[in-house]
């Protein structure tokens, strides 16, 4: 099965290297100042001049305004935005529209009543992130770490392309796309050596696993 995957929060120019070598489809930078991943235009500007072509740039931003974007825009050459906050969806197709990139909508799930938010982002997004809900009162809208029962999902289809993450890691993953038939698939601290800090052997191996399900799912 030919899985996508991305690996976010990159920091450091190695890690883009190890993203782009292991064989990743996307890149993402973080822009969340309390993040450990948080990057500032300029160093995501350096990152994003590395990036080979085939690893595409996606910008993570959380309830950003048109200032923000303006200036994320116009600094980092970008070729997707994740928008993982609270945006609502005429929000989505605002962006969508003026920045004249593909918009992917971070949609946390926790229960079956989240799932008719993933139909409703799919009207106007170009692709929707299934994520694990953050806990109540956590610091980060994502990037925690943290799984969803993926049976939530399984065996349901979008309109749109989605890409699941949440607590997904190298030992794990195989088992998530098995599930739910996920194409593609996000990860954060699932390959770190510490917050903010990615593992290139993680980041090997979490590709590998991913692109080598051979199991049926199983609905
Ligand atoms: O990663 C962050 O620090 C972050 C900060 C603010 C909003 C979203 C954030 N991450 C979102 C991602 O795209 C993660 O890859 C996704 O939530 C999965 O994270 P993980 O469970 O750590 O793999």
């Amino acid at each position: 099965m030919d899985v996508r995957v991305k690996i976010c929060g990159l920091t450091r120019p190695d890690d883009v290297e190890a993203a782009a070598s292991a064989g990743a489809a996307y890149g993402g930078f973080v822009f969340f100042p309390k993040s450990p991943r948080n990057v500032s235009l300029d160093v995501a500007r350096d990152l994003a001049s590395l990036a080979p072509v085939g690893l595409a740039k996606v910008a993570l931003v959380v309830n950003a305004d048109d200032a923000m974007l303006d200036a994320l825009c116009a600094t980092v050459p970008l070729d997707m935005l994740q928008l993982h906050g609270g945006e609502t969806p005429e929000r989505v197709a605002e962006v969508r529209a003026r920045y004249g990139l593909p918009v992917m909508k971070a949609v946390g799930v926790g229960e079956e009543a989240d799932l008719p938010k993933i139909g409703l982002y799919a009207q106007v997004a170009d692709q929707i992130l299934i994520d694990a809900k953050p806990p109540k009162n956590a610091d980060l809208p994502g990037g925690n770490g943290l799984a969803f029962d993926w049976r939530l999902i399984a065996g349901k289809r979008w309109a749109k392309p989605w890409m699941l993450a949440g607590g997904l890691n190298p030992d794990n993953v195989g088992d998530a796309i098995a599930m739910t038939g996920a194409r593609q698939v996000d990860v954060s601290s699932g390959v770190e050596a510490a917050p903010g800090l990615k593992d290139a052997s993680k980041i090997a191996q979490f590709v590998r696993n991913a692109r080598h399900v051979t199991a049926v799912p199983r609905l």
